[in-house]
């Protein structure tokens, strides 16, 4: 897989991603979201430097004008619920892409620490020759990014794999290569070192679809 990690560089990214781990103005939820959906859009453009170009060109009103464009299908499929703004940053950059919906979430067994991703609400286009973007904020077992990659199969086979996301856990990127082909796309904003005892991302942001949209009960 080849992993690009946008923390590498210093960028206007880090402002974006500070605001989302302060822990007072993450409590701010319109910000919240609006600055998974901005790092959105920036994982879109970095995204689109490996994308196919074609030559053609567009009449201005004074000349013909050569410009390359990309010739991808796009279909952005994000996992709900934390998905959905980093969904619209996406798809701000991404106007004519298709577009997937897949809930995912964490079933806890007999502690905290053990549970399964059940996979059930899923819409979604064919996928066959097209580019697949899979969208999460975080990718802390990696386990969620799996399970809905093997729902989707069924939906045909991408020509490409992209996954975006915007925190992740050392453990969780490790775990996706295992998982999918080497010429599969991380881009990814920046890369944690730990997941504590509940799967949670360390130092990380918190529970992120919590932070969007308000507290959830547990199942
Ligand atoms: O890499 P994993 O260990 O699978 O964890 C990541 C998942 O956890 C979060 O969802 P959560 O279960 O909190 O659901 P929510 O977005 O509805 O709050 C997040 O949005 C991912 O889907
Ligand atoms: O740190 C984490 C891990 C999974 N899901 C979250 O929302 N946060």
């Amino acid at each position: 897989m080849q992993i690009h990690n946008l923390s590498t560089e210093n960028t206007i990214l880090n402002v974006f991603m500070s605001e989302l781990r302060d822990k007072t103005i993450q409590k701010d939820n319109m910000r919240f979201r609006r600055n998974i959906e901005r790092i959105g859009e920036i994982l879109a453009y970095e995204l689109s430097k490996s994308l196919h170009y074609n030559s053609t060109s567009v009449d201005t009103p004074l000349d013909m004008a050569k410009v390359d464009l990309p010739e991808n299908d796009i279909v952005i499929c994000s996992i709900l619920r934390a998905g959905i703004p980093l969904h619209n940053g996406l798809l701000n950059y991404f106007d004519a892409a298709e577009n997937a919906f897949i809930s995912a979430y964490r079933q806890h067994k007999s502690s905290p620490k053990s549970f399964e991703i059940v996979v059930e609400y899923l819409a979604c286009p064919s996928l066959e020759n097209k580019t697949l973007i899979l969208a999460d904020p975080m990718l802390a077992t990696g386990q969620s990014m799996v399970a809905t990659f093997e729902a989707l199969k069924p939906f045909g086979t991408p020509k490409e794999i992209h996954l975006v996301s915007v925190i992740g856990a050392q453990q969780g990127v490790d775990y996706i290569e295992n998982h999918f082909n080497a010429d599969a796309h991380l881009w990814i904003a920046t890369v944690d070192e730990s997941l504590n005892e509940k799967g949670y991302i360390v130092p990380g942001l918190g529970d992120a679809g919590d932070l969007c949209f308000g507290e959830k009960l547990q199942h």
